[in-house]
């Protein structure tokens, strides 16, 4: 396994090795120790030879405003089986060397302020962690981590919503590092069946602002879904279906999401 110095770097340099390919960007969600803790390794293994090209892991925690149901009772299992962040960073820590795929850690701002900020980073940094979603936490207040993670080289992925304004879509799509985070609908996470008709827009003026891939995400569940959004987008974010279908055994289904991104 080649050494390479994981955060934002790694990132940019496996995303455009795909791009470059004239491939889209596939990033599955899973909840970090849905299922026990010892399931962690083994899932991100297969997901990363399923050909994801980044896995995001959610850290469990109590209160996931952002959430839907799936994500929410996959956390609640998590959480049941006594899994926590400590335990999450050190088993990747340990293991990480055996997952090529970038990895995201997506989780709230209680998590990371009951840590510590800067031991957050600097543990995450030591876990093999290359990006961080944290998605209460508004482009206005990331100076409160700002220092931190620039210390520890990590990528803040900003994501942005149908509803901001020309003005604040541009601030947001400027400012983010490793992916642009595109939420193709409104509410919470979840699978959805249609989605509004004049995304092609939308991503059009993402791209011209966006310094990195804009990613779509957020009700993305079928592989026609996965065709469409990568008419548009650099690549797509699949997180309840993925949940779903691990806790079926069914990895036919998710190696189909994956396939459909080149096809
Ligand atoms: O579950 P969906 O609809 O496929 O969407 C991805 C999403 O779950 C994942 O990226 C995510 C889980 N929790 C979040 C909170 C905010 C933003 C994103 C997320």
């Amino acid at each position: 396994m080649p050494t390479m110095t994981h955060g934002k770097s790694y990132i940019d340099t496996k995303f455009n090795q795909t791009l470059e390919q004239g491939d889209h960007l596939f990033v599955p969600y899973i909840m970090a120790g849905d299922g026990g803790i010892d399931t962690l390794i083994p899932t991100l293994q297969r997901l990363d030879q399923a050909g994801a090209s980044a896995i995001e892991i959610g850290i469990p925690f109590s209160d996931p405003v952002a959430d839907g149901p799936t994500i929410q009772d996959a956390g609640i299992r998590a959480r049941q089986s006594g899994v926590t962040l400590h335990a999450i960073l050190d088993t990747l820590q340990t293991e990480r060397h055996t997952i090529d795929a970038p990895i995201i850690a997506m989780t709230y701002l209680n998590p990371i302020v009951q840590y510590g900020v800067n031991q957050f980073m600097k543990d995450a940094q030591a876990a093999g962690i290359d990006g961080l979603i944290i998605p209460d936490l508004p482009l206005e207040h990331k100076s409160f981590i700002d220092d931190a993670k620039e210390t520890y080289g990590l990528a803040l992925i900003q994501l942005v919503s149908l509803t901001s304004s020309p003005e604040r879509i541009k601030h947001i799509a400027e400012a983010s590092e490793g992916f642009l985070y595109a939420v193709t609908v409104n509410g919470i996470t979840g699978a959805r069946d249609t989605f509004a008709d004049d995304l092609a827009d939308h991503f059009e003026l993402l791209k011209t602002h966006s310094h990195v891939p804009v990613l779509a995400g957020f009700g993305i569940s079928t592989p026609d879904h996965v065709r469409d959004m990568t008419q548009i987008a650099d690549g797509v974010v699949v997180g309840s279906q993925i949940i779903k279908s691990i806790q079926a055994n069914d990895f036919n289904h998710i190696q189909s999401l994956i396939d459909a991104k080149d096809s």
